[in-house]
């Protein structure tokens, strides 16, 4: 499969740009300029049409205002498209939904096998355990730019449709102020390397359930993007999840 790469100089491409080539699948890559990523050749993001002739799939882990201008081109190239990128408003996942009329767009806010399965234990303890308080903390590297993370705001989602209703988001606590019960505590850490851990926690009774998912290297990442990659290359135009390639 001839596959485009966009983001490929970045903690997350590069690893993307490594399994890919590892499959044996013909990759070239895109950033802000030209470069080399595992004696893959990187191009500066201009190029992106020409590369986009070719290709039976791009891979888009930037941000979101690249990712918001990238979508142009896939679109008009016709190219089935797996993103990555967390941190949209609803301007920008509004530009992904209306790109799916056309070509097939599968974004997932993590492609670590572990967290559809985290997603599904979400949903099934909200459910039996509904009067207990619920807080969330996510932890990642110190140079994540968005926050809450896109998993974060997944996991939050489930927990609203198990208890059937939107709680409050509650970002932190400071200063005098009892917790209501409609609210989820949303907790924020960044530091170090860590890859990206997830807790939610659920409490009452007299007791406590954490459901936590940690992961150890980018790897997981990179080979569940190209999973999605190589899945998305067949689909009809559409709006899919990586629950759908699994
Ligand atoms: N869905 C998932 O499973 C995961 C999602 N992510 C998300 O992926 C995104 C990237 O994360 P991470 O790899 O840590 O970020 P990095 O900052 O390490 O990498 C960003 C990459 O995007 C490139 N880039 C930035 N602007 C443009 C542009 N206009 N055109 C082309 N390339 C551009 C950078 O190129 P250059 O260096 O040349 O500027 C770099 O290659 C984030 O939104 C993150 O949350 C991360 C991990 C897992
Ligand atoms: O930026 C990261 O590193 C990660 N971002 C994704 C997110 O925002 O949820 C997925 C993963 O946690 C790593």
């Amino acid at each position: 499969m001839n596959l485009v790469v966009i983001g490929a100089t970045g903690r997350t491409g590069s690893e993307i740009v490594a399994e890919a080539s590892g499959r044996g699948h013909d990759v070239v890559g895109v950033a802000t300029s030209a470069d080399t990523v595992e004696d893959v050749r990187v191009y500066p993001d201009d190029e992106l049409p020409r590369l986009l002739e070719d290709a039976d799939a791009a891979i888009d882990f930037t941000v979101p205002a690249a990712t918001r201008e990238h979508v142009e081109r896939v679109v008009e190239a016709g190219v089935p498209y797996v993103v990555g990128t967390t941190g949209f408003g609803e301007a920008g996942l509004d530009a992904l939904r209306g790109a799916s009329k056309s070509i097939p767009v599968l974004k997932a806010s993590n492609f670590a096998r572990g967290v559809q399965a985290l997603l599904r234990l979400v949903e099934a303890g909200v459910e039996a355990l509904p009067e207990y308080d619920i807080e969330l903390t996510e932890t990642h590297h110190s140079g994540k730019r968005d926050a809450p993370s896109g998993t974060a705001n997944t996991i939050l989602d489930v927990v609203d449709s198990a208890a059937r209703s939107k709680l409050d988001r509650t970002h932190g606590r400071e200063g005098e102020h009892k917790r209501e019960k409609s609210e989820v505590g949303v907790h924020v850490r960044r530091a170090g390397t860590v890859r990206g851990e997830h807790e939610l926690l659920l409490a009452g009774n007299d007791e406590v359930l954490t459901l936590t998912h940690r992961a150890e290297s980018r790897r997981v990442f990179a080979a569940g993007a190209v999973d999605a990659a190589e899945w998305l290359a067949d689909a009809d135009a559409g709006w899919y999840a990586f629950g759908d390639v699994l």
